[in-house]
């Protein structure tokens, strides 16, 4: 089991200070989200733990092992993303979009074999888009297309899976059941990290929360613990609480905005 540690990573963009000191673990078995409001760093931080942004200062490590000197595909290997840009150019179907996410761990030279091709329809199945598999990627909804996103990120079969913002394009179906895929996969032992908007969503299926504040990492654990009134009020500006059910289900009450 592979855990991905931010340590103290600060970085620069447009030569402004984004992230500053941020300590993060991404824990196996665990299904993290990043909260936090508009523009306070989430995708920046997201995308210095899978390289797509050198850190300034500080350091991401998989195992213990600076990702900055991993090779590309051990670092693929270790550190999946779906991300919010394109799937692909178009012109491939859903099925090779999601072989695309075989091919990452491997050399230019290695092709893919029969092995892969069931690993690629495992996942199409568990992501629900066997009936569009042979579907061009460009001919599907932005909901489609994220699931296509996720599929691709899972066929690389990475130990630490970092998503952003998974369940902004899905209806609530969908977005139940990717999150709820999530956690089946977390329980099968990977460490997933997701950023969200969601609040009532990280509170109600994620194991854990990391909340950024301008570039900060103010509070991170167990959601009932680190969503209390005062960072309801100062971070995210509305004045709520979450609740424990009798069935031991949590909530997240918002009883409006925070004054001032
Ligand atoms: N290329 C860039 N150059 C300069 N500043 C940038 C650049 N990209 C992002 N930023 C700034 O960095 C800050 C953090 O952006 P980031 O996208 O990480 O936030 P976020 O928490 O993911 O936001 P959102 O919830 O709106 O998606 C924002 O203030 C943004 O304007």
């Amino acid at each position: 089991m592979t855990t991905l540690h931010a340590h103290d990573v600060s970085a620069r963009l447009g030569g402004r200070e984004i992230l500053d000191g941020v300590d993060l673990t991404v824990t196996p078995g665990l299904v993290t989200a990043l909260v936090g409001p508009n523009g306070s760093g989430k995708t920046t931080l997201l995308r210095t733990c899978y390289r797509a942004l050198p850190v300034a200062a500080g350091m991401v490590t998989v195992d213990g092992a600076d990702i900055a000197s991993l090779r590309r595909r051990a670092l693929a290997r270790a550190v999946g993303a779906s991300t919010q840009e394109p799937v692909s150019l178009g012109g491939i179907t859903v099925r090779e979009s999601v072989r695309l996410g075989r091919t990452v761990t491997r050399g230019l030279f290695e092709p893919l074999g029969a092995d892969d091709a069931a690993v690629v329809e495992t996942i199409l199945a568990r992501v629900g888009l066997t009936g569009l598999a042979d579907r061009d990627v460009l001919a599907l909804s932005g909901g489609e297309r994220q699931r296509v996103s996720i599929a691709r990120t899972l066929a690389q079969q990475p130990d630490v899976l970092l998503l952003d913002e998974p369940t902004n394009h899905l209806d609530l179906h969908q977005q139940l059941s990717v999150l709820a895929l999530l956690r089946e996969l977390a329980a099968g032992g990977l460490a997933v990290l997701l950023t969200l908007h969601d609040l009532r969503m990280a509170v109600e299926y994620c194991d854990a929360v990391a909340v950024l504040h301008r570039g900060r990492l103010v509070a991170t654990g167990a959601p009932e613990e680190v969503l209390d009134a005062a960072v309801l009020r100062e971070v995210f500006g509305v004045r709520g609480q979450v609740r424990a059910g009798p069935d031991g289900r949590r909530t997240l009450d918002v009883a409006g905005l925070a004054d001032g």
